[in-house]
């Protein structure tokens, strides 16, 4: 059986949506470091489960949905299924991952990532999520 736990979340971040169908309200980021002693694939079905005890219904992509937990990188470990990127393939350009990941430890280089997430924050530019 596979053990793991949060070991440090990040404090939540307001944005707009990004993408997706028009009117969205916005959007509440964070993300947690855990520690698993799984795979990614068990470690994504355990987060997918989650999502749907919490209601999540399938819907328009990027839509508003109630929880969406992304897995944006495990370890140094690249994978590409259809089920699992990993890096997930889009977590570099967007600030509503980057500011959480940036309180989370400003000195943060993500495995596989060219330079550190404050970096990326930067390239990013203007407008940057809310600190709630
Ligand atoms: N790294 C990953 N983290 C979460 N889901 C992933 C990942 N890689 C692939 N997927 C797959 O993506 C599918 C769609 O997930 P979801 O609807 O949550 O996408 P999204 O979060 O809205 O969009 P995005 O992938 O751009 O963040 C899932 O069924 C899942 O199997
Ligand atoms: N602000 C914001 N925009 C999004 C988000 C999100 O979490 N926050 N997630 C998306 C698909 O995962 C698409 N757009």
């Amino acid at each position: 059986m596979a053990e793991g736990g949060v070991l440090r979340c990040s404090p939540w971040f307001r944005s707009a949506a990004v993408g997706g169908p028009p009117n969205q309200t916005d959007y509440i980021n964070g993300v947690a470091l855990l520690h698993c002693s799984g795979s990614p694939m068990g470690l994504l079905q355990r987060l997918q489960a989650l999502e749907r005890q919490a209601g999540r219904r399938p819907g328009p992509r990027w839509g508003p949905r109630v929880l969406d937990l992304d897995l944006l990188w495990f370890g140094q470990r690249r994978c590409a299924t259809p089920e699992l990127v990993l890096p997930h393939p889009r977590w570099q350009q967007r600030s509503f991952v980057l500011a959480p990941l940036v309180a989370l430890d400003p000195q943060l280089v993500a495995p596989h990532a060219p330079c550190s997430c404050q970096d990326l924050l930067r390239n990013c530019g203007p407008p940057y999520p809310q600190l709630l």
